[in-house]
């Protein structure tokens, strides 16, 4: 598979206080490598790093040290070729206020290039695809938060990139705008293949989107994979009790597929697996099989904040 971001020995340190003496260290020996062509979360706590760390990637930020490639270029020697390639949206997006949807975008398009049919027929193409034709002439100042957000994400695909950061991009949404942009993160990937790269604090939009993420701490990726692979590793996963009319049967609870882990204590057996829903009826056909005479189950969703907690502590 293609490498999107190959990040070795990455460090990064900010200088405070009055003389700039205090140094306080974000980024200590980091690596990563993220395929290209999937959306890929980097999730860690307030302070983490990762404004720093997809800054650094987006070559708005130098590392102390470290090699940073991006789309097969070194960003720190090829920025301005990179650049061409990339682009970024913030959740706190900045434009100018008085100007209109399509006036800041045809701003931004002449900032890449873009000029004449070209420009407005690609103004034209951002537009639709964000469903913002309706709010072509409106100003800046008067959109609500998921249009602001939307005409961010307007104006990063702009120059047509390969690879998209996505900083917090659902940040300060209510839940409606918020679900809408995930769709729209999900359906760029999904028919373009571009790689997006995204900060999130969410476990469960990470769940959503993300079809891998790495999580920030102390400095450096603590654990890096898809979130069914990262939940099996902790045994993480949905408390499933099974009561029985009488002796559970004996069979082997551990080999049944999706279970994470099993603890008898008759007349009940626990269960973690890791998608009760989609095992649960296969595990109770096994037990119908097995001469099992259940009579309750009762089901408690994994908390994916568990998993958040267990690597941002
Ligand atoms: N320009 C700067 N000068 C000094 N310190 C900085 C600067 N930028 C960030 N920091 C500090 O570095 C640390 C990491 O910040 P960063 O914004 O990268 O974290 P984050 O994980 O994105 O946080 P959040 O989730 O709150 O956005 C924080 O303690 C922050 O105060």
């Amino acid at each position: 598979m293609k490498t999107a971001i190959q990040l070795e020995g990455l460090r990064k340190a900010y200088y405070r206080g009055m003389l700039r003496r205090r140094r306080q260290p974000v980024l200590r020996d980091l690596h990563l490598r993220i395929p290209a062509g999937i959306i890929f979360g980097i999730l860690g706590p307030n302070g983490a790093g990762k404004t720093t760390l997809i800054s650094i990637m987006a070559t708005l930020l130098l590392p102390d040290a470290g090699s940073v490639r991006v789309l097969g270029l070194d960003a720190l020697q090829q920025a301005a070729q990179l650049r061409q390639r990339i682009n970024l949206a913030s959740g706190a997006a900045k434009f100018v206020w008085s100007l209109t949807v399509e006036e800041n975008l045809r701003f931004y398009g002449r900032l890449y290039g873009l000029r004449g049919d070209s420009l407005t027929e690609r103004v034209r193409e951002v537009v639709a695809l964000f469903e913002l034709e309706a709010w072509r002439r409106s100003p800046f100042e008067t959109l609500s938060s998921g249009l602001k957000q939307r005409l961010a994400l307007a104006k990063a695909l702009i120059s047509r990139p390969e690879l998209l950061f996505l900083d917090e991009p659902t940040n300060g949404l209510d839940p409606v705008a918020a679900q809408h942009t995930r769709e729209e993160i999900a359906r760029l990937n999904r028919q373009s293949g571009m790689t997006i790269i995204l900060t999130t604090h969410n476990m469960r939009e990470a769940e959503m989107l993300c079809h891998e993420v790495g999580f920030l701490g102390e400095g450096q990726i603590l654990a890096q994979g898809g979130i069914p692979a990262l939940q099996a590793q902790l045994a993480l996963g949905d408390r499933v009790t099974l009561l029985f009319a009488g002796k559970p049967p004996e069979m082997n609870f551990q080999g049944l597929p999706g279970v994470l882990e099993w603890r008898l204590q008759s007349p009940e057996v626990e269960l973690v697996l890791d998608h009760s829903d989609s095992r649960l009826p296969g595990i109770i056909r096994e037990i119908d099989a097995a001469g099992g005479d259940l009579s309750q189950i009762r089901v408690q969703e994994v908390d994916l904040e568990d998993l958040y907690r267990e690597f941002s502590q």
